[in-house]
């Protein structure tokens, strides 16, 4: 069973062509890095595979052409906006939406002791820098448990601490056989938890086998990373 097809995918905004003919398969679970600069159509493309912007393409998710409910099922996309809920404290919105989804007590307490956040869960949303932010969210995508899980941009700047521990969950999602695709404009952040990266060149998306970072300088213009 493919965990991602897309084909054909053809977009754009205003004029401006982002996606031309483009293709992009994941057979495998696994980790996978989505290096490219800002303003390229990483968020975009996470929009796209969650059926939230409409495409010409076929993208298809476990075999499946997407509809609401392939994805609420099998995913989890993690955007990369502040939360709109800041008056919230992190430890009543993990609470609402653990509810929402059924999840115990005893595996909210566990998960949010893993990621640290317990730490600050009491306080509210608009005082959480980004690392505590990330970190919340992680500890959300650890609680949901879906197979396809799609972060935007959840490593870039976080403090070192939150690095570690967000790159720690990642990981323990790969080795759970969950697929994980983690956007990224720094991509020497991602070399911890992956070296199969994908990158955006002429329209395209584009697989850069291994090697980590240094491939990306052939396949995408470097200058524009941070
Ligand atoms: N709703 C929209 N209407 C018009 N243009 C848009 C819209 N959303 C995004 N764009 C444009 O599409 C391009 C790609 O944006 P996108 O947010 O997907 O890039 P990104 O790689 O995720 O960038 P960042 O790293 O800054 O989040 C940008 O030029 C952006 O201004």
């Amino acid at each position: 069973m493919t965990i991602l097809s897309i084909q054909h995918l053809n977009f754009g905004f205003r004029g401006r062509t982002l996606f031309k003919d483009a293709q992009m398969t994941i057979p495998l679970p696994g980790i996978f890095g989505l290096a490219a600069p800002a303003g390229s159509g990483k968020t975009t493309l996470f929009n796209l595979i969650s059926g939230l912007l409409p495409s010409t393409g076929v993208i298809r998710l476990f075999d499946t052409p997407i509809t609401p409910a392939v994805v609420s099922q099998n995913v989890a996309y993690v955007p990369n906006t502040d939360n709109a809920a800041g008056m919230l404290r992190g430890s009543d919105y993990v609470a609402f939406i653990a509810a929402a989804q059924r999840i115990t007590r005893q595996r909210q307490t566990a998960v949010l002791h893993t990621l640290g956040v317990d730490d600050f869960a009491r306080q509210r949303l608009s005082r959480y820098t980004p690392g505590m932010r990330q970190r919340l969210q992680m500890a959300l995508v650890l609680l949901l448990d879906r197979p396809l899980n799609l972060l935007d941009e959840p490593l870039d700047d976080v403090d070192p601490a939150s690095l570690t521990t967000i790159c720690d969950a990642i990981s323990q999602l790969g080795r759970a056989g969950k697929t994980v695709i983690v956007s990224t404009s720094q991509p020497d952040r991602l070399v911890t938890v992956t070296n199969t990266m994908f990158v955006f060149a002429e329209q395209q998306i584009l697989e850069v086998p291994s090697g980590g970072t240094d491939d990306l300088t052939s396949a995408s213009d470097q200058r524009f990373f941070k």
